[in-house]
């Protein structure tokens, strides 16, 4: 079967964007590691599947699977990348979009300069929503890895993250901590591990190393843990800028029954096609 394509990044996180609306697609596990394989096929951290909407509310659904071949529950740059793909298609000619995706729905908003504004739900801290083993609620977890301990704030933005807080964002922490926290036993589903270096009150630096992926440029969801996680301890105040490898995001969230904002940019990189 010939398969149309876009490739799209956020930030350099990056994607391959199907329409499955105008003609049904299904994708198996093997496909999705071909096709997000950067030497034999086109090369993604996530494929993202665009289809009409199971709730005739919502405008459409997307589903989300790592290179790996994992299906997800959320993506924050690929939300973005979602809406600018509908909109350059015609699949749609709303600028607010109400979209659903395996965690749930949400409304995306194009502006006018282009960035994607995307209410990205609540987050939440029990331990069973991510799902982390844990014997006792507490606000950091400790967690050894190879006999040194790192704190970890888990939390749920649909997807779960691990966030740990360090002086020093080195290659070293990220590429040996975060393979072994990501399929740590107290993961049962694996995590993102995303790893945040505060510069002040509303400005951080985060490296997140992704379930499924490994280190991404940069990951939606992480920057929303991450600051969320910064607020609950105290270190951040309700708007964030969070400087990623591949640029930045502004997150802002207000607290306990309040959506996480988070607002950045999408873009379009080519056209493709591919033998299924
Ligand atoms: N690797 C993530 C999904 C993609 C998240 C990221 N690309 C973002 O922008 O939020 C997971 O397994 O939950």
């Amino acid at each position: 079967m010939l398969l149309k394509f876009t490739k799209m990044h956020g930030l350099g996180n990056d994607f391959v964007v199907v329409d499955a609306v105008s003609r049904k697609v299904y994708f198996n596990k093997a496909q999705i590691e071909r096709l997000g394989d950067r030497n034999r096929g086109i090369g993604f951290d996530q494929l993202l599947v665009v289809e009409p909407p199971s709730n005739p509310d919502m405008d459409f659904r997307y589903r989300i699977y790592n290179c790996d071949g994992s299906e997800v529950e959320h993506c924050g740059n690929g939300a973005r990348c979602f809406a600018k793909f509908v909109l350059d298609r015609e699949l749609t000619h709303k600028r607010v979009i109400d979209v659903e995706t395996k965690r749930g729905q949400m409304q995306l908003k194009i502006q006018e300069d282009g960035q994607v504004c995307v209410d990205m739900g609540e987050p939440s801290f029990i331990p069973a929503d991510l799902p982390f083993v844990a014997d006792e609620l507490a606000d950091v977890y400790a967690i050894d890895v190879a006999g040194e301990r790192f704190d970890l704030t888990p939390v749920s933005v649909g997807n779960p993250h691990a966030v740990i807080r360090v002086e020093a964002l080195t290659d070293e922490v990220v590429h040996r901590v975060g393979p072994i926290v990501e399929a740590h036993e107290r993961f049962p589903n694996n995590v993102n591990v995303g790893f945040l270096q505060i510069l002040s009150s509303d400005e951080v630096n985060l490296r997140v190393y992704e379930r499924g992926v490994g280190e991404t440029q940069a990951c939606g969801t992480g920057a929303c843990a991450a600051v969320v996680a910064g607020i609950k301890q105290g270190w951040l105040a309700a708007n964030v800028l969070v400087h990623l490898p591949g640029g930045d995001l502004r997150i802002s969230w207000q607290g306990p029954g309040h959506s996480i904002e988070m607002t950045g940019p999408a873009q379009k990189v080519f056209e493709g096609q591919i033998y299924l």
